[in-house]
């Protein structure tokens, strides 16, 4: 029996640069990656969306400038989770990015991103997240660094 637990991932743009978050602690630690979290039982998606931003970098952001382009899910062989993520992305946003006690955050040009610090999946979807296409995708881990197997198709409307 699979157990589904839903996660936020939000990417803030800024002409040819994205915003990625060095997790300093807990999951995925040490990797670069969006800012999200898990969605509380008391909010939607999109407010867990806004608040782990803001938690994790101070960056605030309005419900109506986050851009749903994905949805990802995240299974781990021999494990009964799955990580269903959606993915957000925003060039509109207010404040500068600072760090906190969970993320360490940085502008990265998008065409010299730290893919080898980051999850094995990113440079597989990053292009269609680029491309500023709807898509969905699952990837089956084993373990935190290596993909089993995947799909992933662009969607024409979520
Ligand atoms: C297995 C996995 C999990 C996550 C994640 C998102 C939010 C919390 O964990 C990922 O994020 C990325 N970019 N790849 C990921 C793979």
């Amino acid at each position: 029996m699979v157990l589904r637990k839903v996660y936020t991932l939000v990417f803030v743009r800024k002409e040819n640069q994205i915003l990625l978050g060095y997790k300093k602690r807990g999951f995925g630690m040490n990797k670069w990656n969006g800012f999200g979290g898990k969605v509380e039982p008391n909010e939607s998606i999109l407010d867990a969306a806004i608040r782990e931003l803001n938690e994790e970098c101070g960056l605030t952001v309005e419900t109506t400038d986050l851009k749903n382009l994905a949805h990802l899910e995240f299974t781990f062989t021999g494990e009964p989770v799955m990580m269903d993520c959606r993915v957000f992305s925003t060039n509109i946003f207010n404040g500068t990015p600072i760090e906190t006690e969970e993320m360490l955050p940085r502008w990265f040009q998008i065409d010299q991103l730290p893919f080898d610090n980051m999850w094995p999946d990113d440079r597989i979807w990053f292009p269609y997240m680029f491309k500023n296409k709807l898509f969905y995708g699952k990837f089956n881990f084993n373990g935190v660094d290596t993909i089993l197997n995947y799909k992933i198709r662009e969607l024409e409307s979520m």
